[in-house]
């Protein structure tokens, strides 16, 4: 018999989650039914929306991707030692079948990785997993952008920010990155190819953008909302689009005048512009394109990626908090075993 080990949350998180929001417990798993089969996780998954898409009833278990390969299996389609990425939460083993799809609120909710080749399969949490197809489906197809255009990423240094200036760079944009620290802003300017950055914590942003977008900034990706984006919008050209991709900025806040929006409707309606929120999930049927797609950029050396390394399955607790102090560059993974 399997024992999988897993963290559970004990309480509904206030403000930045805590080791204590959290418990480590064992779980007795039964023998494989018809059509299942018992993956061992390799790779956790660290992102901010598993902040804010826990329900209602606690202790709950933690949601989360992971790489995980199948140890034994009752399914010809996920035969000993495929690997797969299944949203199965922060937990070492899990027995599962495809059908479980219908169960959970993430899409696509298991699929098989295709050939990374030489590339390490942790890719599949990042550049070349749902995270990467956040960037590119996000990025093309909400922001429409064109060649020669402005781009400003916020985020940029991050998992997602990072791989959304490098698209916007391949497709011939101008691009313009906010990141938290100084040595984030190396990074992106002399590895990841961005034009122009600042961080955001120090700069004097108007000023900053009004030097590097004089003529205004035409696209804007969007992942930390909040007063940064306020003022980028301030600084958006006529029909400028904005695709908002999420709100760090705002997700562990617990004073509600904070919560209220920031006066933003002049920009919009005087530059005309297009602002559009999305989840990945939309472009679930395309998944696998997309991952292609990102795929090619990285082995062609287009694309480059970075992954925040931890190791140890009790570590992904304060590599989940990490993400709230800007621990990361690049995508936050940890390695289980
Ligand atoms: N819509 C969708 O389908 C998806 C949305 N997302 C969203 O995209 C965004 C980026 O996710 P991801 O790339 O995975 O995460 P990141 O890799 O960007 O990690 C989080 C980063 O956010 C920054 N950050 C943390 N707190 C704040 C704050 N208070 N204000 C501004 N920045 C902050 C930190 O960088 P720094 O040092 O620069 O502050 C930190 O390193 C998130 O908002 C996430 O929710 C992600 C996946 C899918
Ligand atoms: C106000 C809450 C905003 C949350 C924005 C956000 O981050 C949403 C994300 C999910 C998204 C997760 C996608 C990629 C995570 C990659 C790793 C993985 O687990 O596969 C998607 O599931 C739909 C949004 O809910």
């Amino acid at each position: 018999m399997v024992i999988a080990k897993k963290i559970i949350v004990v309480n509904p998180f206030v403000g930045v989650p805590k080791h204590n929001d959290f418990d480590i417990v064992q779980e007795e798993l039964s023998e494989l039914q018809e059509s299942e089969f018992l993956a061992e996780a390799i790779y956790f998954s660290v992102d901010p929306y598993q902040r804010m898409k826990l329900g209602n009833v606690y202790p709950c278990d933690m949601i989360g991707g992971q790489i995980a390969r199948v140890i034994e299996s009752k399914n010809t389609e996920y035969p000993v030692g495929t690997l797969v990425m299944g949203h199965f939460g922060w937990r070492t083993h899990t027995i599962t079948k495809p059908e479980n799809e219908k169960l959970c609120q993430q899409k696509p909710y298991l699929y098989k990785l295709p050939d990374f080749e030489h590339l390490p399969v942790s890719l599949g949490l990042g550049v070349c997993g749902r995270v990467g197809n956040t960037a590119y489906f996000g990025f093309s197809q909400i922001c429409q952008p064109k060649p020669g255009e402005t781009v400003v990423v916020s985020g940029a240094a991050g998992a997602v920010g990072s791989h959304v200036g490098q698209i916007a760079k391949i497709m011939g944009c101008v691009v313009i990155g906010f990141a938290g620290t100084d040595e984030k802003c190396q990074w992106l300017i002399q590895e990841a190819g961005f034009d122009h950055v600042a961080n955001y914590k120090t700069a004097d942003i108007p000023t900053f953008l009004k030097g590097t977008a004089p003529n205004g900034v035409d696209c804007y990706f969007d992942n930390v909302g909040g007063e940064l984006s306020s003022v980028v919008l301030s600084h958006m050209r006529t029909f400028g689009r904005v695709a908002v991709c999420g709100a760090i900025s705002t997700y562990n806040e617990t004073n509600a005048d904070k919560l209220k929006a920031t006066v933003v409707q002049p920009s919009i309606v005087s530059k005309q512009l297009k602002v559009e929120g999305f989840q990945v999930n939309r472009f679930a049927d395309r998944n696998m394109e997309g991952i292609q797609k990102n795929l090619a950029w990285v082995k062609s050396g287009q694309l480059k990626y970075k992954e925040h390394l931890t190791e140890g399955f009790e570590s992904v607790i304060d590599a989940f908090i990490g993400l709230f102090r800007g621990d990361n560059i690049g995508k936050s993974i940890v390695k289980v075993t």
